[in-house]
């Protein structure tokens, strides 16, 4: 190993749905983080690892950062917040299609806070502008704040991907490699499980839904005398009957795609068949409740 090998850790914040989590599965290669069209469907900081020759970039993925509402958002944010002191350069996501607003603003405060840690601005989905608008929404960014660097890229196209690669990396200290053996994340394949079984779930739902719905895998294991086949059993938690309705459908149809789509991206992600055991609860008001969300892995 030769002595300029770097390793550390990048942390990426923004807005909801502002292509966080896109980003961090084009840099990695593989999907570990859960995309979806709705805001806020990250809730864990899942770590994606990009492996170079010269360098372990360690990408943390954290939830969107937002004005706290509920108990369960202000836990998010303090999450966020303590992610970012212990990082060595943090990427603030801005997509390039819509207007900085409060949000960006609120954002920038806080990071103006982070002291230490180097913070460059990452414009995002770069492909869904022109040129003129992109150098538009470049010129805003750099009113937005102090930035170690500004970057325009696209998960969607590749575009400048290898570039802010680079640029992260740069940032990082010299270090030997923090994970060794190749894993591309740390995060525990039930936890993956889960996060992609919620995703299934969310495809179909009303917007209201998300922020309701969370998903526990209780068992995961291979069956019995056989080494092809998983067994998961898996709950999904709502808040209300009501909610339990919309996510079974009409004569549980709704509920039986949800489990053939995750079985599918689970057996994707393991390379094994999976046998997916899903149920529902209602945990009333399991995001205003303390108990409920230890219970669900949201710790203080
Ligand atoms: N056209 C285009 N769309 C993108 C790009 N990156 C992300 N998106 C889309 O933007 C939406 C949000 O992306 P996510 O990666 O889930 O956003 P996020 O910031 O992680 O969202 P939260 O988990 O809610 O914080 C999805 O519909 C993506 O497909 C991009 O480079 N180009």
């Amino acid at each position: 190993m030769s002595d300029e090998f770097k390793a550390g850790f990048a942390c990426f914040v923004g807005r909801p749905n502002v292509g966080k989590s896109t980003l961090m599965n084009a840099l990695v290669g593989t999907k570990v983080a859960i995309t979806s069209s709705k805001p806020q469907t990250t809730r864990r900081t899942i770590r994606g690892i990009v492996h170079r020759p010269d360098a372990q970039l360690v990408i943390v993925d954290t939830p969107g950062l937002h004005r706290p509402r509920t108990l369960l958002g202000e836990r998010l944010d303090s999450l966020v917040l303590s992610t970012l002191s212990e990082v060595d350069v943090i990427g603030f996501c801005i997509p390039a299609d819509e207007a900085i607003g409060k949000g960006d603003k609120f954002i920038a405060d806080k990071l103006a806070a982070v002291k230490r840690t180097p913070v460059m601005a990452i414009v995002t989905k770069c492909d869904l502008v022109s040129r003129e608008k992109l150098a538009e929404q470049l010129l805003a960014v750099s009113n937005l704040g102090e930035f170690a660097e500004i970057i325009p890229v696209s998960a969607k196209a590749g575009e400048q991907l290898d570039i802010l690669s680079d640029l992260l990396i740069k940032r990082l200290p010299e270090s030997p490699p923090l994970y060794v053996g190749g894993e591309l994340t740390d995060e525990p394949e039930q936890v993956l499980v889960a996060e992609l079984i919620r995703e299934a779930v969310l495809e179909g739902v009303r917007d209201e839904l998300p922020h309701s719905i969370a998903v526990v895998v209780e068992e995961m294991g291979l069956r019995e005398g056989r080494d092809d086949l998983l067994d998961i059993y898996a709950f999904m938690f709502v808040e209300r009957p009501s909610q339990k309705a919309i996510v079974i459908g009409r004569k549980g149809e709704r509920l039986r795609e949800v489990g053939t789509r995750a079985r599918h991206q689970i057996e994707a992600l393991l390379g094994t068949r999976v046998y997916l055991d899903l149920r529902i609860k209602v945990a009333k008001d399991w995001q205003r409740d303390p108990k409920q969300l230890r219970r669900l892995g949201f710790y203080d």
